[in-house]
């Protein structure tokens, strides 16, 4: 099968390199300059800066080569993927469309694989996510990954087809456990980047990391995942990776919020509309989230972090 990327960001470019290593990929970006910059520069200066771009990696703006592919990534921020696919219906329609996107969109409350179905009813949905950042993919570093897919021969074939040397993937039909976990790992990385942020100990990160664990599975089974998809690498697997790195953009954003310091928006956040997203399926569920309540009010600054705790600490005493 041929394959395209589409979104040449940090994570779309690491991923066609990685897959470059195994015959030629496509890569799509919107901008025709980029794309022309990335094709004879040979790197992604401005997301990937110091990688080298396979020779079997082709960056083009022409939506025709993606269309020519058989499977497409989808690695756009979550808040964009709808508009991405609207953009390309006649290109996309019936492709395999796998999206590398984590979180849930703010105004439907939707993880990516329905709104692939939603948009484009014909096209073949799956899900990569899990615990990799961009730039260790790039090297060449090991890395696992969950590939979710609900068609079981098609996971099985995308499993072939986008296992590379050094990225392996381990295959699901929970599509919905698979995206809730690495959505809502990111709400729990801006708590745990907070509270070191402003110097409240690595005890309180363990404790967030760990009820925040708890809150993951109380959504996730709530909406029909299996509790064995939270505990792999979709979920367990990223909130241990996200929530202790400084490599992620929504653990520095809890940094940065915990420190009193400003946070560049342009930089790609997920967990912030995921955290508003949430908070409201939440309520409508009556499912109880406290810890993403307080990552709501933090990033949109209605709370402090002193009243968070607060509140965390004041709440009924109760069984683990
Ligand atoms: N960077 C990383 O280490 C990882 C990122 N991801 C996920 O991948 C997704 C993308 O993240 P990054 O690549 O890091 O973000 P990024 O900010 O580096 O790049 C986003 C790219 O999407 C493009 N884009 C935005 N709207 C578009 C549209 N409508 N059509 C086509 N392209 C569009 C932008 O031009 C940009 O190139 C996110 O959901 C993130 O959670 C997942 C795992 C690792
Ligand atoms: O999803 C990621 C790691 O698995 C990347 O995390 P950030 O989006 O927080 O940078």
């Amino acid at each position: 099968m041929s394959v395209a990327v589409l979104g040449s960001g940090a994570f779309g470019t690491a991923l066609a390199v990685s897959l470059a290593g195994k015959g030629p990929v496509t890569l799509w970006a919107r901008s025709a300059e980029q794309a022309e910059l990335m094709q004879t520069g040979r790197e992604n200066a401005l997301r990937l800066p110091g990688v080298r771009l396979p020779d079997s990696l082709r960056v083009t703006a022409d939506i025709a080569d993606v269309q020519a592919c058989e499977t497409v990534l989808l690695a756009v921020p979550m808040q964009k993927l709808r508009q991405a696919l609207a953009d390309h219906t006649e290109a996309l329609g019936r492709h395999v469309l796998v999206a590398c996107c984590k979180g849930i969109e703010l105004k439907t409350g939707m993880g990516p694989v329905s709104i692939i179905s939603e948009v484009l009813p014909d096209a073949r949905p799956a899900l990569l996510t899990g615990p990799s950042f961009a730039q260790d993919i790039a090297r060449g570093l090991p890395t696992a990954l969950t590939l979710a897919c609900a068609e079981a021969d098609l996971s099985a074939a995308l499993q072939e087809e986008l296992t590379t040397a050094n990225l392996r993937l381990y295959r699901t039909t929970d599509t919905i456990g698979a995206e809730l976990g690495g959505a809502l790992k990111n709400v729990m990385a801006i708590a745990c980047g907070a509270v070191i942020g402003a110097g409240l100990g690595e005890s309180a990160r363990a404790a967030l990391m760990t009820r925040g664990y708890a809150e993951m599975q109380r959504m996730a089974l709530a909406l029909g995942a299996q509790a064995e998809t939270l505990a792999g690498l979709s979920g367990f697997g990223d909130l241990a990776l996200t929530c202790t790195s400084e490599l992620s953009r929504n653990y520095r954003l809890g940094l940065a919020l915990g420190r009193g310091e400003s946070f560049d928006p342009s930089i790609t956040v997920e967990g912030v509309a995921t955290a508003h997203a949430v908070n409201a399926k939440a309520l409508e569920l009556g499912l109880d989230m406290p810890i993403t309540r307080c990552v709501t009010g933090l990033v949109d600054h209605s709370l402090t972090l002193n009243d968070a705790m607060a509140q965390l600490l004041a709440r009924p005493l109760k069984e683990e």
